[in-house]
């Protein structure tokens, strides 16, 4: 590991501790003054081993968070109906103020109607349409977790979201969960976006126009030194398991050796961008709790 490697990294996992402790501490004021602990139902159908290293981090934050939470491991074979039965119960049940059900579902099911059946209110993973369409008018919403982490992160390092004024940010991909909505955030962030994806031509050209480039394409260390402008700032949403001298390791979407010899500031994979993940889902069950005890507009950090 080299001295350039310490000196531009960003420590998603340090700065996801600091938001999960401040969670904490907002969850001890909302008991003492409303009596409430906010509620997180996690659902997990089948078993998919990432999902469950996800869940179980979920649900070990959100202890940590002070959190009351609840996981419901459903069999793969589960049926459409028994998972939207749980659903059903969870969007009834008082005292569960998020619910998140862990993507990607086995086949058949069909996330896209498990997602719009969970009340937007308890939508803590900002999936549901009502929350993609108010993130998109600008309104307050529950806002998804990775896009939010990367915000988060983006406004750490910059000291604040005004110097994110103006500067040209290039997203890479366009999923919903990702790409879509933390190009929105960066447009209400004033910044200059431009999303690029597969069908892009010569995406390298503009990519190295990117004061930010946030990769997130699912393509192992897509991204190498000749991409990046120097001095850029790089997210890296990637989180791919690949193989390496017969052993199994983790890599994003970017070339870090490379790319941190001319980014200013680069996340790393693992500990970037992931833990903030699980950090946000951590403040948006909060947010969710909170706007269910007001019954007023949803909040947004
Ligand atoms: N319902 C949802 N499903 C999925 C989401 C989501 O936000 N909501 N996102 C991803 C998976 N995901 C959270 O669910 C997630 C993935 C990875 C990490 C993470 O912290 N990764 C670590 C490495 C973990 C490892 O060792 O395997 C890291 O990057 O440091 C957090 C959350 C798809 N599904
Ligand atoms: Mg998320």
């Amino acid at each position: 590991m080299s001295d350039r490697y310490h000196e531009n990294r960003i420590d998603g996992k340090a700065m996801a501790d600091r938001l999960v402790a401040d969670v904490a501490k907002q969850v001890a004021t909302l008991k003492q003054t409303e009596h409430v602990i906010p509620g997180l139902a996690v659902v997990i159908v089948g078993d998919d081993p990432a999902s469950k290293v996800y869940v179980g981090n979920k649900i070990k934050r959100a202890k940590e968070a002070g959190l009351n939470s609840i996981k419901y491991e459903l069999p793969e074979n589960c049926t459409q109906d028994e998972l939207e039965q749980l659903i059903e119960r969870l969007n009834n049940d008082a005292d569960v103020h998020g619910i998140l059900v862990q993507l990607p579902l086995p086949k058949p099911l069909s996330e896209a109607r498990v997602i719009e059946l969970i009340s937007a209110e308890k939508d803590v993973d900002g999936f549901h349409p009502q929350n993609v369409g108010r993130l998109v008018a600008g309104q307050h919403s529950l806002v998804p977790c990775t896009p939010l982490g990367c915000l988060i992160m983006l406004r750490e390092h910059f000291h604040g979201e005004a110097a994110l004024s103006g500067k040209h940010a290039v997203v890479i991909g366009r999923s919903n969960i990702v790409g879509k909505p933390l190009a929105q955030l960066l447009l209400q962030a004033n910044c200059t976006v431009s999303i690029v994806h597969s069908r892009t031509r010569d995406i390298e050209t503009l990519c190295r126009q990117a004061d930010i480039l946030i990769a997130a394409v699912g393509r192992p260390q897509l991204v190498e030194k000749n991409w990046v402008k120097p001095g850029a700032v790089v997210i890296d949403v990637g989180i791919n398991a690949i193989e390496s001298d017969g052993a199994r390791k983790l890599v994003g979407d970017v070339d870090f050796a490379s790319v941190s010899q001319v980014a200013s500031a680069i996340t790393p994979v693992p500990g970037g961008v992931g833990p903030m993940t699980i950090a946000c889902l951590m403040q948006n069950t909060l947010n969710a709790a909170r706007m269910q005890i007001q019954h007023s507009d949803p909040i947004r950090t």
